[in-house]
């Protein structure tokens, strides 16, 4: 039998840290160490195997340093981390070897999976733009999931030879037409009651295609915390990033 993996959540207080520090209770082969809501109190999770970050992307970068200057493996869930941040992540495993980073834009396997048939489809398609949802207490603008699904589907494009998506807007209020990730338009809306929603949209001549995820409440984000809490001690790149691998994507 494996024995039980020692947790801490950065983040405790929050909408996903909350859920988190649940879900580690509630799981038989996790225990809680701490979870903590401020930067000062991060020696309390000193002896956790991993730590759970769902705080803020202001802070992240910071707390990941910390982590691996202590040699604790971590399991990031806070958005905001475009290629320069993964390339500092790198540099700080390098300086540490024997820790680990999974980082994952969405821990949703049906969102996951909603990333990607959105890059299997994307060399099919003129067009493809990206719309999220989610709740107005949201700190950033575009999602993490929306980026990375955007950054997957202008690579696939880019492999296939694709040109760029035919767009006549000649004249445009600044924003109409969303912001650009990697060439494909993401728009961004905070709609009250809504947790974290996505429609990818393709088409061509004759032919859409909508994939849409939806997630209904923080819990569907758990299964996927809780699998790279127990796999990332293990995991093969010292850091991941995405759940895909982890599920065999
Ligand atoms: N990857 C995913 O599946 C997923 C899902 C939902 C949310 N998120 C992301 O997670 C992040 C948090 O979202 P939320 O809705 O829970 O936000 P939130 O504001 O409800 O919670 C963040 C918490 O972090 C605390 N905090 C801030 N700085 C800290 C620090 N240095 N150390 C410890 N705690 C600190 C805050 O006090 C707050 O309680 C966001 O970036 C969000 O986009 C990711
Ligand atoms: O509620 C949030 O904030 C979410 N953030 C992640 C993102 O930015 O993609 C994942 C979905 C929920």
């Amino acid at each position: 039998m494996r024995p039980v993996i020692k947790v801490g959540v950065f983040g405790a207080l929050g909408r996903m840290g909350s859920e988190v520090v649940r879900a580690v209770e509630a799981a038989a082969d996790t225990e809680l160490v701490a979870g903590i809501d401020s930067p000062d109190e991060r020696e309390k999770v000193l002896g956790s195997d991993v730590v759970v970050d769902f705080t803020h992307p202001d802070v992240v970068m910071d707390n990941l340093r910390w982590l691996v200057d202590h040699g604790i493996h971590a399991v990031v869930g806070t958005s905001g981390f475009d290629e320069a941040k993964l390339a500092e992540v790198r540099r700080l495993l390098d300086a540490r070897p024997g820790v680990n980073v999974l980082v994952a834009p969405n821990f949703g396997i049906a969102a996951v999976l909603m990333m990607h048939f959105a890059a299997k489809a994307a060399p099919y398609f003129e067009s493809a733009e990206v719309i999220e949802l989610h709740h107005p207490n949201k700190a950033d603008a575009p999602s993490g999931t929306a980026y990375r699904t955007a950054e997957l589907i202008g690579a696939a494009r880019a492999e296939a030879g694709l040109a760029a998506a035919p767009d006549a807007t000649t004249s445009e209020l600044p924003g109409a037409r969303g912001a650009q990730v990697e060439g494909v338009r993401v728009h961004a809306l905070r709609i009250t009651g809504m947790i974290a929603h996505q429609e990818v949209v393709f088409g061509t001549h004759g032919e859409t295609l909508t994939i849409r995820h939806d997630s209904m409440n923080r819990e569907s984000f758990m299964p996927g915390v809780l699998l790279g809490v127990r796999r990332v001690a293990d995991l093969p790149d010292r850091l991941t990033v995405g759940l895909e691998s982890l599920l065999g994507l």
